[in-house]
């Protein structure tokens, strides 16, 4: 049977798509997955999107890869990942948590230089002080070199891509770290969008 892995060793994962918006997007979300090294995670693909499984060094470091791959064709990709650490379904049967910290894709990652516009939702459950864990976790991320700014539910990241997704990967790794005992973090990206930035209020 499988067992269930407890501090700081626990099993996390990711859920993610691309959505290319183009006529070549088979080609786009295929050759992003392709030329992103995944040696180091538990993976499947299917036509709805693609988990990721393992270390979350390694969870940031594919997803952000793919985000970057997609997006330095120079179309218009929106991503959407859902990140999870110890939701109390998983378990730690794969044997890709024995895999070391260093990522197969950063040196890669760093030069892919692309502005991002996005947005996260962070949902630290099982403590009591949860508004707390976000509100400084938001804050941090101003320490970043990001611009963050409030939207309703979420909030906003602009900025460079690389940049914005270590500041993702800080949070999580943070609040994890700081003994949350199941984290969620959704997060959308949009990268080469023809739309100017913010939005009318009805
Ligand atoms: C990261 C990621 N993985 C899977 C899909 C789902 N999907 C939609 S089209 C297509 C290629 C043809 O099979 C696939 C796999 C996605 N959008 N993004």
């Amino acid at each position: 049977m499988e067992q269930r892995v407890c501090g700081s060793n626990r099993i996390a994962g990711c859920n993610f798509a691309i959505y290319p918006m183009t006529d070549d997007f088979v080609q786009v979300i295929q050759s992003a997955l392709k030329e992103v090294d995944t040696s180091k995670v538990w993976m499947e693909t299917t036509d709805i999107g693609t988990c990721v499984r393992g270390r979350i060094t390694h969870i940031f470091d594919v997803t952000k890869a793919a985000f970057l791959q997609a997006a330095s064709t120079g179309h218009h990709v929106v991503f959407n990942a859902t990140y999870s650490i110890g939701c109390p379904g998983d378990t730690s049967g794969d044997t890709y948590m024995a895999e070391d910290e260093s990522p197969l894709n950063a040196a890669n990652s760093q030069t892919i230089h692309q502005e991002a516009a996005g947005m996260f939702s962070l949902y630290p459950m099982g403590g009591g002080d949860y508004m707390d864990t976000i509100y400084s976790q938001i804050e941090s991320m101003k320490q970043q070199g990001i611009e963050v700014s409030s939207v309703h539910y979420a909030t906003r990241l602009d900025g460079d891509g690389n940049s914005i997704y270590n500041g993702l990967e800080q949070v999580f790794t943070d609040v994890e770290k700081n003994g949350s005992s199941h984290t969620v973090m959704t997060v959308t990206i949009s990268a080469n969008s023809p739309s100017t930035k913010g939005g009318k209020k009805e």
